[in-house]
């Protein structure tokens, strides 16, 4: 096989627009109401095609990501295993998205692998297939794979699409690290918010469960959600650090992020409801 190489493809963020937990399941895991849309700020990813199994990873993260740890060598692998495939891939990740900051980069970078390389390797998984193996890998991870704006429920893998309004929102990065499992164990989160229908909840003013208690530990958190609902209606997304103002106008959150004083870092993005990895696929 001569070496193939597909560039660019995008791993996007999400955001939470709203986030309940309404309760813990016996295996520990919390039972969700959330619902997810993608915004255009993304990591990008390109593939070599290799013969052989063996599988390598680059980024320019240098070798912090590049670990077998990482969501990309795992998705990869997880599909060898799958479908039964002797091909590998070498693979160069720009990492963008700030990491563990509830925006599901990680969950995001293991979608597109499983996509783009289904797609090259000629596997042909379908999607519910590929989510299956990606939900071993993350609870966020199907989402990014149906690669459509989505109410989810469960831990976040029974998905229904959705098309809540595509704003501009103003994105800021607490420079601290939040864990997701710290704040799942944590007694003082509230976890009985009762579950509702989607037509009462997407009507319903939107919240995120895990904020007060996350904004209380981190001082950087309450900081970046004080300055920022001086502008816009904001919150925070998953469990945290970033929040984020919405804004019906891209010029009005640019506007907000002039003012931003040097120690609050973040970004203007637009929400999408349909994400820009099923346009690249689409490009194939
Ligand atoms: C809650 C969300 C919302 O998007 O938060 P963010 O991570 O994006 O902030 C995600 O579903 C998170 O997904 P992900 O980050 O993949 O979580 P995982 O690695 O599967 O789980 C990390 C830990 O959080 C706890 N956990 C996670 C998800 C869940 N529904 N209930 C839990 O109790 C578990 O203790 C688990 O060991
Ligand atoms: N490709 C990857 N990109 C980012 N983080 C990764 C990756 N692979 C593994 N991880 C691990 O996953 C953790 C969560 O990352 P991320 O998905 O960015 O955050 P969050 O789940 O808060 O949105 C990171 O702290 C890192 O240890």
């Amino acid at each position: 096989m001569t070496a193939h190489l597909s560039l660019g493809w995008p791993a996007p963020a999400k955001l939470n627009l709203f986030l309940h937990v309404n309760g813990r399941r016996a295996d520990g895991y919390h039972e969700l109401q959330t619902l997810f849309q993608f915004i255009d700020y993304c990591d990008y990813l390109d593939f070599k095609l290799m013969d052989g199994a063996a599988l390598k990873l680059h980024s320019n993260l240098g070798g912090v990501v590049a670990d077998n740890d990482n969501l990309i060598l795992r998705a990869a692998k997880s599909l060898q295993q799958a479908t039964g495939y002797p091909g590998g891939a070498e693979i160069w990740l720009d990492k963008r998205l700030p990491m563990g900051g509830g925006l599901g980069g990680g969950s995001s970078d293991a979608a597109t692998t499983l996509v783009a390389l289904n797609a090259l390797w000629d596997t042909g998984l379908s999607n519910a297939e590929l989510a299956e193996i990606g939900l071993k890998l993350g609870a966020d991870v199907p989402v990014f794979i149906n690669g459509l704006a989505a109410f989810a429920e469960g831990v976040g893998e029974r998905l229904q699409p959705v098309f809540p309004p595509q704003s501009w929102y103003l994105v800021l990065v607490p420079d601290v690290h939040v864990s997701t499992q710290a704040v799942f164990q944590d007694p003082a989160l509230p976890r009985a918010t009762p579950k509702l229908d989607i037509d009462t909840l997407m009507n319903s003013s939107w919240s995120n469960d895990c904020q007060k208690l996350v904004a209380e530990k981190y001082p950087q958190v309450a900081k970046a959600l004080a300055w920022l609902v001086e502008y816009a209606p904001s919150r925070m997304t998953g469990t945290g650090a970033c929040v984020f103002g919405e804004f019906e106008q891209a010029q009005q959150a640019h506007a907000a992020l002039a003012k931003l004083p040097p120690d609050l870092q973040g970004f203007v993005a637009q929400g999408m409801n349909s994400s820009p990895l099923l346009a690249r696929l689409a490009q194939l």
